[in-house]
């Protein structure tokens, strides 16, 4: 009777989420995390209790078979949702028929060949397997493809590898006392449905705060990127120096780096070339920094890159090393054959070692930008106001470098 009121509340929790889920993969339009399938397995799950409490004692019925085969459809389709949710393209349909008739189909073959015994047992054992497989699966995603959600596939590990547990356990129970084993008045049947109501209490809210996570994790990382060229943008820039001065107290210096002549990209091949020769520099501009360094899209076609860390000198062979390659790539190539090419002038700033230095940093850097375009353009030229340390092996206040303006 308890037994059997735990499966009510089963089926009324599985139905529920699953009209959650579905909720949530409508309002997620194109990426639906999984939600959609996670909506599937609980719906499946949902019927197969839903039949269980229909189809009365442990038995043989078209019920009870089509109660396992959905039972074994859920476990795939959770399988798929999590699959979808880590950004794989795992079909739903076919591999839900496939299991649903393939399993149905030995169901018959065991029943004829060994009697009902065989068929409850070949579910209990069916489901530890694939709890089991679930359970290396979620150990292994937090050393690969979950590193980030590491405390998470822990605790679904636990929870999954003890509903593998109570499986095992009814297998071993139906092996040696058959159908009885089964009785829901039993102990055994009360332990496990008071587990899987659990688990149906537990998992899928975790499901969906997972899925608010990634959503979460995706905005803020929108909100500090900038759409076009997926640099970081101003606000990014900041967040990542707030990070980075909480952590170490190095000082760093920035670059500003700003296209030459760019409204004549524009002018001349059209605002669409013009976008695609920002992407191309922002890609010349990441491989030329160090890996610890931060670029960033200022606004327009001016871009800065913060070096953490550096003294003057690496600053400056940084800032080199950028004009440098931005005026050897070949940027775009326009309809004729035509390779859009472009310079960039970089002002280098002192050292700063947090936001309000930075802040000065930042206008000391525009201004030798400025100094930079009126000198000429395609040069790098450092804060003439900062002191002239670390070794910084430039004699003068302005370093002037090879000038030729391809679009002058
Ligand atoms: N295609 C494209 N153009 C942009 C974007 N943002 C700003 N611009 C254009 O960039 C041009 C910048 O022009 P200016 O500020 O005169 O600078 P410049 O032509 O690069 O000249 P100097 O900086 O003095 O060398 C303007 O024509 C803007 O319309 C963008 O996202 N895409």
């Amino acid at each position: 009777m308890i037994a059997n009121l735990l499966v009510g509340m089963l089926c009324v929790y599985l139905l529920s989420f699953t009209v959650m889920f579905l909720l949530i993969s409508r309002r997620l339009g194109g990426e639906k995390m999984g939600t959609d399938a996670f909506a599937v397995g609980n719906l499946a799950l949902g019927s197969a209790y839903v039949l269980q409490l229909l189809e009365g004692p442990a038995g043989w019925s078209a019920m009870s078979v089509a109660n396992h085969s959905l039972t074994l459809c859920a476990l795939a389709a959770y399988s798929v949702g999590g699959a979808r949710f880590f950004g794989r393209r795992t079909p739903l349909l076919w591999p839900l028929v496939a299991v649903g008739t393939g399993y149905a189909l030995l169901q018959l073959a065991m029943h004829w060949a060994w009697g009902p015994v065989a068929r409850y047992a070949l579910l209990s054992a069916t489901c530890a397997l694939c709890f089991a497989a679930m359970v290396v699966v979620l150990v292994a995603g937090m050393r690969t493809f979950a590193r980030d959600l590491r405390g998470e596939m822990l605790v679904f590990a636990a929870l999954i590898g003890g509903i593998c547990i109570l499986n095992a356990m009814k297998l071993a129970k139906l092996l040696a006392g058959g159908l009885p084993a089964l009785d829901m008045d039993g102990r055994f049947q009360m332990i496990f449905y008071v587990y899987m109501c659990s688990l149906a209490t537990i998992i899928p809210p975790s499901i969906v705060w997972l899925v608010l996570r990634r959503l979460t994790d995706t905005l803020r990382g929108n909100a500090a990127r900038d759409p076009l060229t997926r640099l970081l943008n101003r606000r990014g820039l900041t967040e990542a120096l707030d990070a980075h001065f909480r952590r170490a107290d190095a000082c760093a210096r920035l670059l500003l780096i700003d296209v030459d002549h760019f409204k004549r990209i524009n002018d001349r091949h059209g605002h669409q070339a013009g976008d695609a020769v920002l992407c191309a520099v922002a890609d010349v501009l990441r491989g030329a920094v160090r890996k610890d360094d931060l670029v960033c899209r200022m606004g327009g076609e001016e871009f800065a890159a913060v070096c953490p860390g550096a003294d003057d000198a690496t600053a400056l062979q940084v800032a080199e090393r950028i004009r440098h390659a931005i005026a050897s790539a070949a940027m775009l190539q326009v309809a004729g054959g035509e390779t859009v090419r472009c310079t960039v002038t970089v002002g280098v700033s002192g050292s700063f070692d947090d936001q309000v230095t930075l802040a000065r940093a930042m206008q000391a850097a525009d201004a030798a930008l400025y100094r930079g375009k009126r000198g000429g353009r395609n040069r790098v030229e450092r804060d003439a106001s900062a002191p002239e340390s670390d070794g910084a092996p430039m004699a003068g206040a302005r370093i002037l470098l090879a000038a030729a303006d391809p679009l002058s």
